[in-house]
């Protein structure tokens, strides 16, 4: 499976945000996506999850060698900012999902199994979402994108306030869900990125490209990270 995005632009008043951009995804990689703040990560993401409407472009998946366009359930999307239903306590937005993808999500785990899948505990799964902390309700909203196996996971900054612990078992998770899928993961965290990612895109002057790594060890291929994104300029 490929994810191919063609001629995506998109400008916010004078600023071109993403310019022309082109790239092809592949599946069963995670994908680590840099770039300096208000680069155009969060607006790539809206983007191709149609919160945003580009000014020109495609972006289609391709099986088998056939094309076809994306639709809403072949995309899920982790904010930075989670949003869940606050006034629903885990177990019952858990459950409500559950049922609502009945036909489209294959349920193999009882709802206890997925809380400890992510490390909520037992004692905060019957309570309002709107007393979870930040990171449970990223927890919150990982979980329910695992469970639907989506084609394209797009995670914007998920891991970063995570404790560590959760974090690492987040990591071991994502990659343990990459085969059969294409996953992009945005981060600030070049060491993050490193870590869990197969490949590294950097968004830099409205363009996506990929960085090479080649013959370069760790400390050579980080510098070559930053030197790349220090080249940024604002406009
Ligand atoms: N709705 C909007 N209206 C006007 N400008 C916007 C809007 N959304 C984003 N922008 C601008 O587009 C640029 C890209 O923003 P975006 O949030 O996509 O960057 P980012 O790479 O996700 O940044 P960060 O890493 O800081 O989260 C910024 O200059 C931002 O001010």
């Amino acid at each position: 499976m490929k994810f191919i995005i063609e001629h995506l632009s998109k400008r916010f008043e004078q600023k071109e945000v993403l310019k022309d951009i082109h790239f092809t995804f592949e599946d069963g990689k995670i994908y680590g996506l840099l770039g300096r703040n208000g680069a155009g990560k969060t607006t790539l993401f809206n983007c191709l999850n149609r919160d945003l409407k580009a000014d020109s472009g495609t972006f289609s998946l391709e099986e088998d060698g056939i094309r076809r366009d994306v639709t809403a359930e072949d995309i899920g999307y982790v904010l930075s900012t989670p949003t869940v239903p606050e006034f629903l306590t885990g177990r019952e937005f858990l459950k409500f999902f559950l049922d609502i993808n009945e036909t489209s999500v294959q349920a193999s785990k009882s709802l206890d199994e997925y809380f400890n899948m992510v490390s909520i505990a037992p004692e905060d799964r019957d309570k309002l979402m709107k007393d979870y902390s930040h990171g449970m309700k990223n927890k919150m909203q990982m979980l329910i994108n695992i469970i639907a196996q989506p084609k394209l996971l797009l995670l914007d900054e998920p891991l970063t306030s995570l404790d560590v612990v959760v974090a690492e078992e987040m990591k071991g998770l994502l990659r343990s869900l990459k085969d059969s899928r294409i996953t992009i993961f945005s981060t600030h965290i070049l060491d993050l990125a490193l870590d869990l990612c197969d490949e590294i895109i950097l968004l830099s002057h409205g363009e996506l490209e990929a960085v090479e790594k080649s013959n370069l060890d760790d400390q050579e291929f980080k510098e070559k990270i930053i030197s790349a994104l220090r080249e940024e300029t604002y406009a």
